[in-house]
């Protein structure tokens, strides 16, 4: 059994109400899987048993080949990346300038509190650079657009040497253009670091970049489909997810929804 992000069995209730109900699915190291369901789903949940701030009420969760409840978590935190836009933008310390934001992922941290080495500094100019954002260092977070932001985020969220990458909601506040090109940073980020396993929570079908190739949809706290892109993503499966008549398109490896 493949234990690189597994769930086994895993049911959790808050209230005396059952969020998640008897979840098992298994993610291979490298793989890029997109995480879909309706507004309450359990999708917010889910990654937070995968962080273990979270406990499951039955059940095992995996992480980094490693079981929750018998190993020491902090280790495996740290490998585990996340861009979380809507709620970070209220954490994160605005008045840093891009260069400490990226800064800020290398330490795992919401503000800047260790004075960085010239060697982590060089690293944080080389992740710039990568999504051409060199001349943007010196510039305050607070003052980038939306979607220079969600770029800075991605790059911060990769720190140093994360194995696991959450993107949760990436590119909620985006317009069309910065969408397209969050997606193709996604997806260069990945080119770059071939081993990286990414998990995308979106709720636009047109959103998941092409080079994702499993989907799991949630619906009320169980699973409905998981597997592979094609597989899941038709017709029959998302009418049921959204209790909606849905028609499905596939252009060029992208896919879209409308109403029948
Ligand atoms: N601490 C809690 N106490 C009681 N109910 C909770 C708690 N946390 C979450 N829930 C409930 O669990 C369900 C799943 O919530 P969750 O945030 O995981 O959904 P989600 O799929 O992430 O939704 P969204 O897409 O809106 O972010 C919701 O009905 C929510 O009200």
């Amino acid at each position: 059994m493949d234990n690189f992000l597994r769930f086994s069995h895993v049911s959790f209730f808050r209230n005396g109400n059952c969020i998640l109900d008897d979840i098992s699915f298994s993610v291979p190291k490298a793989e890029s899987l997109v995480i879909l369901g309706r507004n309450g789903a359990g999708k917010t949940t889910l990654i937070n048993l995968l962080f273990g701030y979270l406990w499951p009420t039955t059940g095992s969760v995996f992480v980094l080949n490693e079981e929750y409840g018998t190993t020491a978590l902090k280790p495996i935190q740290t490998k585990i990346g996340i861009v979380q836009p809507a709620h970070q933008e209220q954490l994160l310390q605005k008045s840093l300038t891009v260069e400490e934001m990226i800064l800020t992922g290398f330490y795992a941290t919401l503000g800047l509190y260790n004075d960085p080495t010239d060697d982590d500094r060089k690293k944080a100019k080389e992740r710039l650079s990568l999504l051409n954002l060199t001349h943007k260092a010196k510039q305050t977070y607070s003052t980038l657009s939306s979607g220079e932001k969600s770029k800075v985020l991605l790059l911060r969220a990769l720190g140093n040497g994360k194995e696991i990458l959450i993107l949760d909601e990436p590119a909620a506040a985006l317009d069309v253009t910065a969408r397209f090109e969050l997606n193709e940073s996604i997806s260069k980020i990945k080119k770059e670091n071939p081993d990286l396993t990414r998990i995308l929570i979106t709720h636009r079908l047109e959103e998941i970049p092409k080079d994702f190739s499993s989907v799991l949809l949630l619906k009320e706290g169980k699973i409905l489909s998981y597997g592979k892109k094609e597989d899941v993503l038709t017709a029959e499966h998302l009418s049921e997810l959204y209790d909606l008549n849905l028609d499905v398109a596939v252009n060029n490896g992208q896919y879209s929804t409308s109403f029948k």
